[in-house]
């Protein structure tokens, strides 16, 4: 793992998230910084993995060889302002993770030719099992583009996109993902519960399958379409439950759920790039 100094502009959820994920895989916390304007968060975010915290951006900043950008998509403006000087001068990349905000606008606000890469990861970074894709644009080196690589592959896997308009797609599947598969765990959980089930028995039944559908899936050489249909047997109970998804139209409705969460992602882009 690399002993780079990484200062974390925010440290809110997925800053957190982020940071766990450092920690556990060895990135030295001596390394890692934050700035974080709530004091409690900041204190959690020492307390917890003994990392470096600041109250003031600039001071995280100085001197690090990349500044994660995890503020709301609406503050990375200001923020970006307010730092570029200083990351010019000291040639720090810049990783940003706001869903939405376009690399070209954010060089602009950094004030120019700054190497920056976009990258959606998700909560699960927190226990080292994130996903992430990265997009780097052309100013980004070959050094830098496997600093975000190796400080992104600590919290779980990493891709690359050729095109960062994919990354709208990106963001509705796996940035905000994690959210859908808590969601349908909570609606199983209260369907068993009205079937009888207490909520502990049907809270461990509920996550243990999706643990292990999830596992079999990744592990497996076979298609989920495929793992699936060996659950079902002809006229039994699997088939039964199915019949009524499908006949809710469950890929409609994710096809619909996928388009409103890249279609936002879009529409932050265009709202916040013409600040
Ligand atoms: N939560 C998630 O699952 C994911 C979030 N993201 C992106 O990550 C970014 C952060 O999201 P969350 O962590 O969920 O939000 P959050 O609200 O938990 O964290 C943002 C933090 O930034 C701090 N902050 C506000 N203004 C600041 C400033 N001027 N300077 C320094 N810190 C400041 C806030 O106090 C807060 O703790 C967003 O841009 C979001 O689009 C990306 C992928 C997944
Ligand atoms: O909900 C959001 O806007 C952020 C981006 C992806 C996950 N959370």
């Amino acid at each position: 793992m690399s002993e780079k100094t990484i200062a974390f502009i925010g440290g809110g959820n997925m800053a957190r998230s982020l940071i766990g994920g450092l920690v556990a895989d060895g990135h030295p916390p001596a390394a890692l910084r934050a700035a974080e304007p709530d004091a409690e968060r900041r204190e959690a975010l020492i307390s917890d993995y003994g990392i470096q915290g600041f109250e003031d951006n600039a001071t995280a900043v100085r001197g690090a060889d990349a500044v994660i950008l995890a503020v709301k998509p609406g503050e990375l403006a200001g923020v970006a302002r307010q730092l570029g000087g200083q990351i010019r001068d000291q040639q720090s990349l810049v990783i940003s993770i706001a869903a939405g905000v376009r690399s070209p606008n954010i060089a602009e606000w950094l004030g120019g030719d700054v190497p920056v890469v976009r990258a959606m990861p998700n909560t699960p970074a927190l226990i080292q099992t994130g996903a992430t894709a990265l997009f780097a644009n052309p100013s980004v080196g070959p050094e830098q583009r496997d600093l975000a690589e190796t400080t992104l592959r600590a919290a779980g896997m990493v891709v690359w996109l050729p095109d960062e308009t994919q990354m709208d797609a990106v963001t509705a599947l796996s940035g905000s993902g994690p959210a859908y598969f808590f969601l349908t765990m909570e609606a199983m959980q209260a369907a068993a519960e009205r079937l009888g089930l207490d909520s502990d028995t049907a809270r461990l039944l509920t996550l243990e399958t999706a643990l292990g559908a999830a596992r079999m899936a990744l592990e497996a050489s076979e298609e989920p379409a495929l793992l699936r249909r060996r659950v079902t047997s002809p006229g039994g109970t699997t088939a039964a439950a199915l019949a009524e998804l499908e006949g809710g139209d469950l890929a409609g409705l994710y096809e619909r759920a996928l388009r409103a969460a890249a279609g936002r992602a879009h529409e932050l882009g265009d709202e916040l790039g013409a600040q």
